[in-house]
């Protein structure tokens, strides 16, 4: 489980996290939906460990995070990767996979599994700047996998990515969950924190204010909670007419 206790984060005068809390069951995935600029990265990198809160409290299986290394693995995926464009696919991941300290017998094994999940044996000799955006988002989400994390952060992993691409991924977060780990993600796309998410919580003004199960409620009605709360209660109907 993981348990956000009144984190905050400003830079400067902007206030982006104020007193925020969260938390999130193992086998759980998590979508966090919000306006641009609201949050979410700075959230996702502060959970990563990338970014430090100024205030607050995140416990993995209640081991603080903050200041401690967690026994447990995390890996983050930016929005927008930013991969050696000059190594092929699968040179990229090997050498990732060195990086991540994957056992050197299980390299291979493991890199050529990821490279076939993720439809990408066509092109895994092709240099990555040849790779297409969706190419690269799935050699960015294959090298987050290669050393079995526990809690899996993703940074609006779907955008432009299309229709048949999109299922493969989904596919494997869904696969991936099932082995009993936890992914948080961010998402402008609410049709897919619907489909895929098991919860979903609106962030804004630096907190998560709303939280929602999908399968308690349609996509209509969590669209209606979203423009409601960045909008007023009445912006349903006035976006209707
Ligand atoms: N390194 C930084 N220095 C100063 N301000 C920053 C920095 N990183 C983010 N911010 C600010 O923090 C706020 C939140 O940014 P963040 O990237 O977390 O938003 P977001 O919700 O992920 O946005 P988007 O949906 O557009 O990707 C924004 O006002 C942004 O300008």
């Amino acid at each position: 489980m993981i348990k956000v206790k009144n984190l905050s984060k400003r830079y400067d005068k902007n206030i982006v996290l104020d007193n925020l809390n969260f938390q999130v069951d193992t086998g759980c995935i998590y979508g966090i939906v919000g306006t641009n600029g609201v949050g979410k990265t700075t959230f996702l990198r502060i959970l990563a460990g990338l970014s430090k809160p100024d205030n607050g409290e995140i416990y993995i299986d209640n081991i603080n995070r903050v200041g401690n290394k967690s026994n447990k693995k995390i890996s983050f995926v930016p929005d927008s990767a930013s991969l050696y464009e000059y190594l092929s696919g699968e040179e990229y991941l090997l050498f990732f996979a060195s990086i991540l300290d994957v056992p050197k017998e299980l390299r291979k094994d493991k890199v050529s599994y990821l490279i076939d999940l993720f439809n990408l044996t066509s092109a895994k000799d092709e240099l990555i700047k040849t790779y297409s955006h969706g190419m690269k988002q799935k050699v960015s989400i294959a090298s987050a996998l290669l050393n079995d994390p526990d809690i899996l952060l993703l940074d609006e992993p779907l955008t432009g990515i299309d229709l048949i691409n999109s299922h493969i991924i989904r596919q494997h977060i869904k696969k991936f969950v099932k082995a009993d780990k936890t992914v948080i993600l961010t998402t402008h796309l609410l049709e897919l924190a619907h489909s895929l998410c098991d919860k979903i919580g609106i962030l804004h003004k630096g907190k998560i204010v709303e939280e929602f199960s999908t399968n308690k409620l349609s996509l209509d009605s969590i669209e209606k909670r979203i423009t409601s709360v960045y909008l007023g209660e009445n912006s349903g109907e006035m976006m209707s007419k």
